[in-house]
This record gives structure tokens, sequence and C-alpha cells, in this order.
């Protein structure tokens, strides 16, 4: 054998790593969307990594969010929209009738654009998600869930001596951090963000860029972004969309520095969109 046992190992462990941090965790195919007669998406096909940040860009109207509301089937909710084609999650496609969409919504959190906390508590808003699925045995395991959720958020040390307070007191920033660990609470395996950023000022916006990073090494992020910079900052993989269709998908740093369709070369150097 070339080389000692110790680089041998660690080559091994290195590549071991790789591996599972290229795992797909989400694999969208043959994906068309329509509102009623209009068709928003076109026969999109991406698998999507676990353990690492994936942005969607595109100029407005590409389909963007149509897309990333088919991975939780947030589309079912807009009586206009129907979906066709398979998304495969650990196995098994989630528009598959036997799948319950309430109990898909938890293994698949969503992070809006406008921070949306409900009209409780900042304990509640916490607690909720943990409640209503039966995830708590008592009072003790609930307040674990809730403040470990709000430490993966990076928001405890700011709210803990007012738990009762209401999560319409906090500031922007602070409500955007509540309403991620709100979706971390239900212990999800997926978390879609649409634009979460585009309410905040830089410094709460740079925030949760700093969240999201932390959050990779645990679950699979997909993030709607206008922000070139942003996704430049936070994503390993980014999706290209334009009018409705998937035009480059790859690693964020080739699709910035060296894309293939000149599409994506007009839109990242602001020559459209
Ligand atoms: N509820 C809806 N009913 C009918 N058409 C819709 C609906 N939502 C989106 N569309 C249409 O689908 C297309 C894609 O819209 P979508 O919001 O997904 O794009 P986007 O890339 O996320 O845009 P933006 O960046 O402006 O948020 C657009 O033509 C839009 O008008």
């Amino acid at each position: 054998m070339d080389g000692n046992v110790e680089d041998f190992v660690e080559t091994a462990r290195n590549k071991q790593a790789l591996n599972m941090a290229e795992m797909t965790k989400v694999d969208c195919r043959h994906i068309d969307v329509f509102y009623d007669e209009k068709q928003a998406i076109y026969d999109i096909s991406m698998e999507i990594q676990d353990r690492a940040v994936t942005a969607f860009i595109g100029p407005s109207g590409c389909g963007k969010s149509t897309f990333l509301r088919c991975i939780n089937r947030m589309n079912d909710t807009i009586e206009s929209a129907s979906v066709k084609g398979q998304i495969i999650m650990d196995g098994a496609d989630i528009n598959d009738p036997s799948i319950d969409p309430v109990l898909l919504r938890s293994r698949v959190g969503m992070v809006f654009q406008k921070p949306n906390p409900f009209p409780k508590s900042i304990y509640d808003n916490i607690a909720y998600g943990p409640r209503i699925h039966g995830l708590a045995a008592g009072k003790s395991e609930l307040d674990e869930i809730v403040e470990s959720s709000l430490r993966k958020a990076g928001l405890w040390e700011e709210v803990k001596d007012r738990l009762a307070a209401p999560g319409t007191s906090l500031s922007g920033g602070q409500q955007q951090r509540l309403c991620i660990a709100r979706a971390i609470a239900v212990s999800p395996e997926v978390i879609l963000m649409d634009e979460p950023c585009s309410a905040l000022d830089p410094i709460a916006t740079a925030r949760i860029e700093e969240l999201i990073d932390e959050l990779r090494e645990r679950y699979c992020i997909v993030i709607v972004t206008h922000s070139m910079q942003q996704a430049a900052r936070v994503s390993q993989r980014t999706a290209f969309f334009h009018l409705g269709k998937l035009v480059e998908y790859g690693d964020t740093e080739r699709i910035f520095t060296n894309p293939e369709d000149s599409r994506t070369q007009d839109y990242i150097t602001g020559r459209f969109g």
C-alpha cells in the first residue's frame, strides 16, 4: 500500500464525509405546475442534497417560489394550482395520496419572506408544533424542546427572560429567527426559505445568513433569494430558473464563476432580471 495507514484512514474518512455531504435528500422528477390552464413550471428535474444549502435564483416570476412550494405541497393550498411529477423523499413520493400533507410539512418546514409569528407568546410560538404533533411527553420535555430550538436559532440568550412576551414584540430579525426556531421545533429534515431576509436590515440579514450556515450541518436547506451576493455567501449549490424552466444547476462557485448558459451569465452579471 502506498503511504502510511494514517493517510489511508484519513482519505477514507474524507471520502465518507464527502459522500455523506452529497447524499440526495429530495429527488424532484419531471415537475410541471399549472395555475388553471397557465403553466408556471415546465418539466423540472433536480436532486437536492442533504446537509447543504441550495439557492434558487432567477428573475421575478420565473417560478422559484412555485417550485419551492412543491417540496412541502404548499401548492395544495392554492385552489387553481395543480402539480404533476414525482418528488421522492426517503424513498416515497410526497404527492402520493397516502402522505398526510400536515405531517409532511413538519418534516419539510417553511420560513416565509415576512416573519409571521403566531399571535401568541414566544414560548407558545415554539411549543405549538410539538404539542399538536405530540412530540413532548410533558411540560419539562416541552420546555427542553423550546429551549433547544431557540438555541439552535441563535435566539435563546435574547429571549430567555421574556418567554411569556408576545412573539410580535420582537424585532423583525428576531421574529424571523423565532420563525426558524418554530420550524426547527418539530425536528424537520428539510427547511425551505422563501426570501427570508427581504424584510430585514443588513445586520439582521447577516445574522440569519450565519444561522443558515450553522443549520446546514443538520438539515437540507433550500433558499429562494433575489440577492446574488446572498446566494454566493450561503449556498453550496445554485439553481438558475428562467420562464418556468431550470436552466442551470450546479456548485455555487462554478455557477458564479463559470456558468455554462448565456442566460445564467446575463442574470448573474445584472444584464437582465
Ligand atoms: N397563486 C397564483 N395564481 C396564479 N398564478 C400564479 C400564482 N402564484 C404564482 N403565479 C404565477 O406563476 C408564475 C411564477 O410565479 P412565482 O411566484 O413562482 O415566481 P418567482 O420566481 O418566485 O417570482 P418572484 O421572484 O417575483 O417572487 C408567475 O407567472 C406568477 O404570476
